[in-house]
């Protein structure tokens, strides 16, 4: 009996991230010597979620391996909105700091979408103001949104075509799959957005050349729901306990069935995690050459 295998290409998001990665660092040393400081990036947290303080050690990793000085601000839960505005304010004076983020989620009692109004948008780093999103809904230039952002960026570092493509974009989220479906807009495919009340999903899914999936529901596709040679994109990072009680990351697509069908595919970890984190730095470099340009 022979055993099926993976026929999927991988789209190697954590090799790619690197690469950019030593080429901020590289811009960042040359610029550095004329303008006389770093580049800055502020990240606001608020609480204790053990997730959102491993993701902020990961992007704080890897501002100081490029060069970006971390100015990282940590608030009990309690923190009221008005003293996370207070600090918005200051950051957006701040001549150091051309980057300003605050990591999601927040405590309920917070309002994540009027702190993100209140950053200074040529310092919004995570591309999530709407002068930004306006910006990205016109087609002008400005900071786009991290994932979605390293989603183009991977799928352009492999040469997948996307012109006339059928995108389906399963998700709609404001930090991903909302910019997603822009973005894919802007690089001329045409785009579907499926989501939780969406019917019949799989006829939908089946359809797409690019399917990117962005639900946060782990395993949600599976090979049945993929057209054969798709590229298949997992946005997902979920942790999940399996059987033998180890905790392990999981996407939103089941990876070992959806490699036999697709074309290409990212894994996680390892694929889009790592090109938010250097989508996240490239901004952070664009507002500190931009601010510095007079
Ligand atoms: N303000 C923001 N908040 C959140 C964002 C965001 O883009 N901006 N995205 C997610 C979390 N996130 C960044 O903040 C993020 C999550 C995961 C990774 C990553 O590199 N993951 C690795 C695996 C890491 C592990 O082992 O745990 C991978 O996929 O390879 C980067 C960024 C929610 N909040």
């Amino acid at each position: 009996m022979t055993m099926e295998t993976q026929t999927a290409k991988i789209l190697d998001g954590k090799a790619l991230a690197a690469k950019i990665q030593k080429e901020l660092a590289a811009t960042i040393t040359e610029s550095q010597l004329k303008i006389g400081r770093p580049p800055g990036l502020a990240v606001l947290m608020v609480g204790d979620n053990p997730a959102s303080a491993a993701y902020i050690s990961n992007k704080e990793r890897a501002c100081a391996k490029v060069g970006i000085a971390s100015f990282g601000k940590h608030f009990p839960t309690q923190t009221s909105q008005t003293e996370l505005e207070d600090v918005i304010a200051e950051l957006n004076q701040d001549e150091q700091v051309n980057g300003i983020l605050v990591q999601l989620p927040l405590p309920k009692h917070l309002d994540a979408i009027s702190l993100l109004h209140r950053i200074a948008p040529d310092k919004d780093a995570d591309g999530l103001h709407p002068v930004n999103l306006g910006r990205l809904v016109r087609g002008e230039a400005g900071l786009r949104s991290c994932t979605p952002a390293g989603v183009i960026r991977l799928l352009e570092e492999y040469k997948i075509p996307l012109l006339g493509k059928q995108a389906v974009v399963v998700g709609r989220s404001i930090l991903v799959g909302k910019p997603m479906a822009l973005m894919l807009l802007e690089v001329d495919a045409t785009v579907t957005i499926a989501h939780s009340r969406t019917q019949d999903l799989k006829t939908i899914t089946q359809n797409a050349d690019i399917l990117i999936a962005a639900a946060g529901i782990p395993g949600l596709i599976t090979a049945q729901m993929v057209k054969l040679g798709a590229v298949v994109v997992d946005v997902g990072i979920n942790r999940i306990t399996d059987s033998s009680g180890k905790s392990r990351l999981v996407g939103d697509i089941d990876f070992s069935t959806t490699a036999m069908v697709a074309e290409y595919i990212t894994p996680v970890p390892g694929g889009i995690g790592p090109m938010t984190v250097a989508m996240l730095l490239q901004n952070t470099v664009s507002s500190y050459l931009q601010a510095t340009s007079n």
